[in-house]
This record gives C-alpha cells, structure tokens and sequence, in this order.
C-alpha cells in the first residue's frame, strides 16, 4: 500500500512536470462567488436579481450573475477575430435599472470601438473588451453607469489617469489611458487592455498562495506604484487585489508540492503561477487629493485601515495599511480581515496584532464610541452578535504565526516589513518609499534571517 502511493506520487510528478505548459488565462468565471468585492456597498444585503437575466444571446443587464447561474456563453479568442462586423449604430436599447449600458457582443461604441465581450463590473460601471478599428488592437472600455455622480466622478477619474500617466514615463505603474468619449450618457474610458486582476487568479487557483519570491516582486512594484502616486499628492484609498492586474494573461502550471499526496478542493495537484509577474494599479475613482477632505468612510472592507473605521482622519498611510492586508493575502491565499463589521473587524486587528493603541481609541468618533468600555478597551467578546463571530475571531492566529504557516524562506523580513506596514498608528506606519528599502526587498535570499533567529517581541509579548 506505502510503495503503491509512493508509485503513484512519482509517477504523478513526473507526469506533472511533463504537462508543464503555458496556457491564456480565461476571464470567464468559473464560479459564481463575486468577481469583484464592492466598496461600500459589500457590507450592505444582498440584492435581489433583477427582474430579467437574458443569457442567448448575450444581452447583458447590469450584475453578471445576480442569478447564481453560471452563463454558458464563452467566446474563444479566435471568435473575437470572426465577429462579423454590425453595419451602422446599434440600436438604442434601455439602461438597465441602476443605470447600467446594455448592450450585445458585437455591437459598436461609436463606429471606432466593436464589442468582444465583458471583462469585469464594479460599482462605476461595466468594463467591455472591445476592438479599436484604428489601432487595429484590443482595448478595455470602462463603461460608466448614466448616473449623474458617477459620470461626475468618472470625468475626476479621467483627471488623475491623465496627471497620472503624464509622469508615469514607459507606463508601467499604473494602467494607461487611450481615450475617453461620452456615448449614450455613458462616459467611456479606453484603456490598454491587461490580464486577470490577482483576486481573479487567486481565485482561480482555488486560493492556493503565491510563493514568498513571487509575493516579494508583486509588492516590490505595488509600493513602487504606491510610492509614485504618494509623490504626485494622490491617495489611492481602493487599494485591493482587484484592482491590481496582471499585464499578461499567460500562465503556466506547476506541480503543488503541499498537495502532492492528496488532491486539493478543486480536484486538482497542480497549481498555477502568472508566467510573468508585471503588473498595474487600476481603479482610480477613489483617488484622492492630499488636501482633499480625509473623514469620510474610504477602501473596500478588508483593507480599511483602523484610522479609517476609528474616524480619526486618513491620509497616504491608509494606502501602506491596505498594502499590508495584501501581502498576507498573497501570501496565505485568503483575506486577512474577513469580516463586514467593524466590532469584529477591529477584535480581528487585535487578535492578530495586538492591542489597540489609547491614543487612538481616546480619538475616535462618536460613532465608533459604542465599540469600547471604559478604559479604551476593545467591547469583546462582551460585543460580539454571535457565536460564529466569536470563532472567526478566535481562529486567527497572530501575524508571525500566520506568515510561518505558509512562508519558508525570508519569514522573519517579511514578518518584519508587515509588522511596519500594519501599524495601527498612520503616523508610526511605513511609508511606500521606505518599506521599498526594507531587508525584505534589498537583502538577498541567501542572506535572509530565517524566522527563529530574529527576535518579534509581539510574539512574545501578546498573552493567550
Ligand atoms: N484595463 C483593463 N484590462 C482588463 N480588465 C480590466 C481593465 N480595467 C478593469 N478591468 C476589469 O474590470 C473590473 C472593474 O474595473 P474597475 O475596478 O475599474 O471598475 P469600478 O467600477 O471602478 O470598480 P469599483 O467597484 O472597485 O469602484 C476589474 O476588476 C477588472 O476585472
């Protein structure tokens, strides 16, 4: 029996790495848990599915999968190349009831612009993969709602990709801008089209995580991305693995190790990695000016800072903080902070990285008075609605325990560079140019402080 499984790991991996191959990333979904996490609204109910889901063909009304069903529609990319070119304007068709363009895959966005299919949906609109008959490529067109404040904060997106890819020279931070036009009532943003976001590849992964190397090169270029918008005054203030894109769609497949002797959830031994690892920031409707008013709620749930939800007033460190929730997610393969509440959510933040410092709960809102007994100690778990709270908080490990769960090499760096990141006070917090200069990213792997050698007083420190 022992020697049969071993027969059958070897033979798996030899057949494995025979298979190891390079292959387009789909944008297809292959299930139907949301694309994208909103930024607001994901912690508000559900919405119930609108009245119509039309799906042959594929007239497409607002939220991809409102239905639960899995579309069936999927259009190889030599289809893209086939589609018969509609003479004329489309008719016009009503938007749907948010506001939402409708539309049918060939269809043509001014005579320019011919529709492939959907690439991706957030709160501002719907974001089409379309040809550009004059460049002769494919572009991505953000197609904003018909609603007046998001056509209003589409016309400041457009304003921050233009300073923004002014002085991005060679383009390769942030995503570019092509073009933009008002068609309908919807404004259109063109941009240069990129691949999966990471949420999407982590996803279709299955959340298996990215190697610590991997990790290192995706947030060395995010801090630098960070870096360059903190010097043009910008705030981010949405940063989250759906808004950061891989520039390529290839990726190959490689045996994974961890799982070799049992298939994981999806069935499967292998695990894929981004063939190259260039990647872009995109999503600038949230972006900030530094003397912009800080006090309202910003970022998607997960990666809100503590100053965010304590309102004490936010500014560039709110963007590290985010960063930080990233890197672990990279690295773990699931989001830190899974919460929709900010009780559990600030009990999680101390769970994982100590206690909240006085000074900041002393300044809290009015709002956020109601999480905490005298003495600025956290309501918990006296607070807490439920049970199943309780365990989400109660099963989270400390932060250097949870990076030693899933990094061999260079935990102690990275413990360290998180530990900076995550500061809960924004003014103690690294800042993106100095944790590009922290031994994570500058020491090399062989002289990397493995994690045992390097002293964390918080693991010590932080009872139970
Ligand atoms: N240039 C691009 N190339 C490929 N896909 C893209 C591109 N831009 C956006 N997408 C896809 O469309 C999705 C939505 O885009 P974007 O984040 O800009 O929309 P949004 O409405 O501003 O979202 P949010 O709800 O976060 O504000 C992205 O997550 C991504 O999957």
């Amino acid at each position: 029996m022992q020697s049969s499984v071993h027969r059958e790991k070897g033979n798996s991996i030899t057949m494995i790495l025979e298979t190891r191959r390079n292959v387009e990333f789909q944008h297809r979904n292959v299930d139907n848990r949301p694309r994208k996490r909103p930024r607001l609204t994901w912690d508000a109910a559900p919405l119930p599915p609108p009245p119509q889901t039309v799906f042959h063909p594929p007239v497409y009304y607002g939220p991809e999968f409102t239905s639960g069903v899995v579309p069936t529609f999927v259009y190889p990319n030599m289809f893209y190349n086939s589609l018969p070119p509609r003479q004329g304007s489309p008719p016009w068709r009503p938007d749907d009831k948010d506001g939402h363009f409708s539309f049918l895959v060939g269809d043509t966005l001014t005579p320019r612009y011919q529709i492939l299919s959907k690439m991706g949906e957030g709160t501002f609109g719907q974001v089409l993969e379309c040809f550009d008959n004059k460049n002769n490529e494919a572009v991505a067109i953000k197609v904003i709602r018909s609603v007046p404040k998001y056509r209003e904060a589409a016309m400041i997106e457009i304003g921050v990709l233009q300073r923004l890819s002014r002085h991005d020279v060679g383009g390769s931070r942030c995503v570019q801008i092509r073009n933009w036009f008002d068609y309908r009532n919807h404004i259109c943003i063109v941009f240069e089209k990129l691949g999966p976001s990471l949420y999407d590849f982590l996803r279709k992964n299955s959340y298996r995580s990215f190697p610590i190397d991997l990790v290192r090169e995706l947030g060395r270029q995010l801090l630098e991305s960070v870096a360059y918008m903190h010097d043009l005054r910008l705030i981010h203030t949405d940063l989250k693995p759906e808004n950061i894109l891989l520039v390529s769609s290839e990726y190959i497949k490689i045996p994974d190790y961890k799982f070799l002797s049992r298939p994981t959830r999806d069935g499967s031994y292998f695990k894929n990695l981004p063939k190259s690892s260039a990647i872009k920031l995109i999503d600038f409707g949230s972006t900030t000016l530094e003397h912009q008013d800080h006090n309202h709620i910003v970022s998607t749930r997960h990666y809100r800072a503590p100053e965010v939800i304590l309102g004490v007033g936010w500014n560039y460190p709110c963007d590290l903080w985010s960063i930080g929730c990233i890197l672990v997610e990279l690295c773990s393969g699931e989001a830190l902070f899974q919460t929709h509440e900010n009780l559990e959510h600030l009990a999680m933040m101390e769970r994982v990285l100590g206690p909240l410092p006085p000074h900041m709960v002393l300044r809290a809102d009015r709002r956020s008075d109601r999480y905490f007994r005298r003495g600025a100690k956290l309501d918990w778990p006296e607070g807490a609605t439920s049970r199943d709270s309780l365990k989400a908080v109660w099963k989270l490990p400390r932060l250097p325990n949870l990076i030693m769960q899933h990094v061999d090499h260079s935990a102690g760096d990275l413990i360290d560079l998180l530990l900076g990141l995550l500061r809960y006070d924004p003014t103690e917090r690294l800042k993106a140019r100095e944790a590009l200069n922290h031994p994570f990213f500058t020491r090399s792997r062989e002289q990397s402080i493995p994690f045992n050698q390097s002293p964390h007083p918080f693991l010590y420190n932080h009872k139970n």
